[in-house]
């Protein structure tokens, strides 16, 4: 969208910032209003390592979006931000699950990191082509809440987000926001995977809702210990997600089939870690990552590590 707002979109390979910059981008989406509608836009783009090798070359932005897996947060990738941040620059991050933050936040203060927890759905079909799949609701806050923080830049961030279309409410609360969604995708994510069905068949298996449950107590039972605030309703929430996006593969199943490595660590790997440190332990968790990660480990990914996550 055009307007005050100037946007640089960052790839990870030059071959896509290539494409992009000669293609332009193709967003296929669907509204109630204009219907199916197949848009081309032009951003401005540059790849990740024009972005190392000169790191002045683009302005220092007010706000950067951090849209990869949780698998592509590395220490690495923390100091590239880093180097683009100047004072006033926040760090958005729309990754599921957790674990990101303590790698980002070895290279940039937390005060200037921001969370977003999003039921918007976007796929991406090829390099220059992605389909926004549904409509959603988006929340974002800052990880940490800091009394002092000038929270303008937020509010300013909310009106662009709603000036393009997207529902975004802010939260001083965004670690209850994420641990809900983390939850879901704790007991949706492995158990679609290991069972290679889409997310409305958990609803038609008996014995699967039977382990549903025992994932989701056990999530409870550490949010309890950690006392993070958890929505009262969030099983019923959980049943309607999985009858709302009945006919879709999680994100997880996708990434078995296509055999790129999943979000396990982040995921069911995050519960386990924080329920080690609380001196919990969580069986179906540990069973289910045992059995994901031995799926990855049947082609060869993930190799080094055990069945035991920590
Ligand atoms: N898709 C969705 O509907 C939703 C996704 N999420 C969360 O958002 C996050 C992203 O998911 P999604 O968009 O589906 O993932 P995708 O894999 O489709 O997209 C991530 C993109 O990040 C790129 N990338 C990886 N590393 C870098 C880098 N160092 N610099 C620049 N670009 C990089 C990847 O490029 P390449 O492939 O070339 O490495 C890829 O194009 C995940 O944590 C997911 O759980 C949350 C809610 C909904
Ligand atoms: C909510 C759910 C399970 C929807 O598919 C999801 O977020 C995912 O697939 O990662």
């Amino acid at each position: 969208r055009s307007g005050a707002v100037h946007i640089e979109l960052v790839t990870h390979s030059r071959e896509q910032s290539e494409r992009v910059s000669a293609e332009g981008l193709r967003l296929l989406t669907k509204s109630s209003e204009s219907g199916q509608q197949d848009i081309r836009v032009r951003p401005f783009v540059i790849a990740e390592e024009e972005l190392i090798s000169s790191p002045d070359s683009l302005p220092a932005p007010d706000w950067i979006f951090l849209m990869v897996k949780q698998t592509a947060v590395t220490e690495r990738l923390a100091r590239t931000i880093a180097d683009q941040m100047k004072p006033e620059t926040r760090l958005l991050c729309f990754q599921n699950g957790i674990g990101h933050t303590d790698i980002l936040a070895q290279c940039i203060p937390e005060n200037r990191l921001w969370l977003a927890v999003t039921t918007e759905g976007a796929l991406r079909h090829h390099s220059v082509c992605v389909e926004h799949t549904g409509s959603g609701e988006t929340w974002i806050g800052p990880l940490i809440n800091d009394a002092s923080q000038d929270r303008h830049l937020e509010k300013n961030l909310q009106k662009m987000f709603q000036d393009a279309g997207f529902s975004v409410s802010l939260s001083n609360k965004i670690t209850s926001k994420v641990w809900n969604k983390l939850l879901m995708n704790s007991v949706i994510n492995p158990l679609t995977a290991i069972l290679q069905v889409p997310n409305g068949m958990l609803l038609q298996l008996p014995a699967a809702q039977g382990l549903m449950r025992a994932l989701y107590e056990e999530g409870l039972e550490l949010a309890a210990r950690l006392e993070i605030e958890l929505a009262e309703d969030l099983w019923e929430q959980l049943l309607k997600v999985c009858e709302r996006t009945a006919a879709n593969q999680s994100s997880m199943l996708q990434d078995i089939r296509a055999r790129r490595l999943t979000e396990l660590d982040s995921i069911t790997g995050g519960l386990l870690a924080q329920a080690k440190q609380a001196g919990l332990t969580l069986p179906t968790h540990h069973t289910v990552y045992q059995l994901v990660r031995s799926i990855e480990q049947q082609w060869g990914k993930n190799i080094g590590k055990a069945g035991d996550p920590l």
